[in-house]
């Protein structure tokens, strides 16, 4: 689906405004400070329904405003239109979808996928673990909406769990936990082992023409737990045992989803430590067009690509292959305060912020 309209009320830096895109997405040029990201923060909004940039509701308020609302209208050539409208006031969210009130924001994902691209994306290679596992969790969740059930599941697991290991606890109801934790944990790392095969095929197969890097990029995952990805409940609940005085100890789980990292490397090698900043830039882009692809072919969704003034610290050939990758593939909408980014981009409406009424 495409963006054909967005309508910002009192949201970050916008009163009230509007705004029409063609099906191509646009430039959105403008000075520094004028608004760009807040533009490009709520078309992200109206398709995840929270803030891509881990802002509270409360921070997306303009200064002093009661309530913000953002309302978009998504099109595509084969669906009939569909109106998303995101509101919040007194700490509460209301998502209606086609003016009817939808309770869980995970409806979303089924209408409109956005992926968002910025300069801080390096930290994706050089930041921290949860940085990481929030960027693929969400990204595994817009690929198999039904992982982020699983996932909370997983989570609410581990926090009855730790609660068992702050007191006394009988052997029942650490073998029950344990069974929980183990196959709720087996079903967690069944999508993230799913997911990560395919972004690996992905690096070495989908961009091998367009970036010749891409080849040399992988994508380890990290378990807390030492086994296999593809380890079954019982293998886990045995390792569970072994580490079951320290956990005691410590009184938590000391394992688990919501401890294990991602890890990209260049030619066998950890990036964080030998990749350049410009090899890292690159190799999180291309991590993110692959990402795009795999979201259009599991769902079908083409997905609406968001540049947040990326080009600026790229090469020209890297920054050309980008619009080659593209070319009108998918809506893509590029933040940039510099012109000089529309000789790259010929033929994209232009979206000029300067000297607007926010
Ligand atoms: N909640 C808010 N209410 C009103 N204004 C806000 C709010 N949050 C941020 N702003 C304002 O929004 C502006 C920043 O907007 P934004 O980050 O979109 O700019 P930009 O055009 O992307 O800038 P740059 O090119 O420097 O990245 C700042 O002037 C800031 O004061």
């Amino acid at each position: 689906m495409n963006l054909a309209k967005i309508e910002l009320e009192n949201f970050r830096s916008y009163r009230q405004n509007e705004f029409d895109f063609n099906p191509q997405g646009c430039l959105i040029i403008g000075p520094n400070g004028c608004g760009k990201t807040n533009l490009l923060e709520a078309i992200a909004y109206c398709s995840i329904g929270k803030s891509i940039r881990f802002h509270h509701d409360e921070e997306l308020l303009n200064f002093g405003g009661q309530f913000f609302r953002v309302q978009s209208l998504f099109i595509s050539d084969q669906q009939t239109p569909k109106k998303v409208s995101l509101s919040y006031a007194d700490q509460h969210k209301l998502l209606k979808i086609d003016e009817l009130p939808i309770r869980q924001l995970s409806s979303l994902f089924e209408v409109v996928k956005v992926i968002y691209c910025a300069p801080e994306d390096h930290l994706l290679i050089s930041g921290s673990p949860r940085f990481r596992r929030q960027y693929f969790d969400l990204a595994i969740s817009q690929l198999y909406p039904p992982y982020i059930n699983v996932l909370r599941h997983f989570l609410h697991i581990v926090q009855q769990r730790n609660a068992m290991l702050k007191r006394n606890y009988s052997r029942a109801e650490i073998t029950s936990w344990n069974l929980s934790f183990a196959s709720s944990l087996a079903e967690v790392w069944n999508y993230r082992n799913r997911y990560l095969k395919q972004v690996n095929t992905a690096f070495q197969e989908t961009f091998k023409d367009i970036f010749p890097a891409s080849t040399a990029i992988s994508l380890a995952y990290i378990p807390s737990l030492k086994l296999p990805l593809e380890s079954s409940p019982e293998e886990i609940i045995k390792h569970l045992a072994t580490i079951e005085e320290r956990e005691k100890l410590l009184q938590r789980s000391l394992v688990g989803a919501h401890l294990d990292d991602y890890e990209f490397k260049l030619k066998g090698r950890k990036m964080l430590t030998y990749a350049s900043q410009g090899q890292k830039r690159i190799a999180v882009i291309i991590l993110k067009l692959i990402q795009a692809r795999l979201i259009e072919k599991v769902t079908g969704i083409k997905p609406i690509m968001l540049f947040d003034d990326i080009f600026a610290e790229l090469d020209t050939f890297h920054s050309q292959q980008i619009r080659n990758c593209i070319n009108n593939r998918y809506q893509v909408f590029i933040a940039s305060p510099k012109e000089d980014l529309c000789n790259i981009w010929q033929g994209y409406q232009i979206q000029k912020l300067e000297g607007m009424d926010k």
